[in-house]
């Protein structure tokens, strides 16, 4: 936790929508003149594609057929941890580029599968910003949580969480169905150990629930829309939180429980502005202070 050099950290599976929840809080930096460092989990990947694949193979055929991107020994946690824990204290970090598509390649000049060199963040920034798989992973020996001065969880039920990712990688990945699902099923064991456990260090998570049929989300053709879910936003801390304000600006939403409010699917945005807003200008006010 830092005052003067906070740090956000939104975590979620592959496919849960981090990048698009991304979108959104670019909104607020924008609208409130607030100048974030950017930073994305697969930047912190041990692993080129290529040496990945050579990597699973050599585990698989010593008898582990679970190793994947979802794994701690599979990332460069230990750096994470570091540039969060320098930046609460400096306000100074690096981070580069995973490059996932074609697309991507041309724009950053290196191969697909590759990673960019490591550059050091652009000076004078007023928070940092992370979205990725292991943002607020905790454990005996990596601690990258105890940096992050917000967290958020990104978290569709699993069933729709599938359908996105293979959505996703089929369209801007150019992978097959057979693919992406091998690849979850492989990923399925880290998910239970490393991915879901870090939804209970977050302070707060948004979970799209689907309201159609997502019983075989291997067939699906496409992805149910914000019209066709709900979301639950479940606060670790609900004190402070001004729920009746939030009920009354969200047409449509009602709580589920003491610490949880549900919208409508298409409301996602608008509940995100309400509730991060107030919150991240928080930060910011309280960094401005004690630098003033
Ligand atoms: N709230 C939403 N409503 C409808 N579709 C969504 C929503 N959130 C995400 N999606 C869709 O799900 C797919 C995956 O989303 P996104 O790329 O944001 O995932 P991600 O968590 O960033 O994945 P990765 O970490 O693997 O890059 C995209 O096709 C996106 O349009
Ligand atoms: O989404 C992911 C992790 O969040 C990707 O699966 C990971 O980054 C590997 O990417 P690729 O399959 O393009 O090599």
């Amino acid at each position: 936790m830092s005052v003067k050099h906070p740090i956000i950290s939104v975590t979620g599976s592959s496919g849960a929508g981090t990048s698009t929840v991304k979108h959104t809080f670019d909104q607020i930096f924008r609208r409130e003149n607030i100048t974030a460092v950017s930073i994305e989990g697969d930047a912190f990947h041990r692993y080129d594609r290529a040496t990945m694949k050579a990597e699973i193979a050599r585990r698989a055929a010593e008898g582990d057929q679970t190793f994947s991107h979802f794994n701690i020994e599979a990332n460069e946690l230990e750096e994470l941890e570091r540039v969060f824990r320098d930046y609460g204290l400096t306000g100074r970090g690096r981070s580069r580029h995973y490059v996932h598509s074609a697309e991507e390649a041309e724009r950053f000049g290196v191969p697909v599968g590759t990673f960019t060199e490591w550059a050091p963040f652009e000076d004078k920034s007023d928070l940092l910003f992370y979205e990725g798989l292991h943002g607020s992973v905790a454990t005996d020996t990596i601690n990258v949580a105890q940096y992050a001065d917000l967290k958020i969880g990104v978290v569709p039920v699993i069933n729709l969480e599938w359908i996105q990712k293979i959505h996703r990688d089929r369209a801007a990945r150019g992978y097959s169905t057979e693919a992406v699902t091998d690849t979850i099923l492989r990923r399925m064991h880290a998910y239970v150990h490393v991915i879901c456990p870090q939804f209970t260090e977050t302070d707060i998570n948004f979970q799209r629930v689907p309201t159609v049929d997502t019983s075989n989300p291997l067939v699906a053709r496409w992805i149910p829309t914000p019209d066709e879910s709900m979301v639950v936003i479940r606060f670790k801390n609900p004190r402070g939180i001004d729920f009746a304000y939030l009920r009354s600006m969200i047409d449509g939403s009602f709580m589920s429980r003491a610490n949880s409010i549900v919208i409508p699917g298409g409301k996602l945005d608008l509940a995100m502005q309400l509730i991060l807003t107030p919150m991240i200008l928080k930060l910011v006010e309280r960094k401005r202070r004690a630098l003033a």
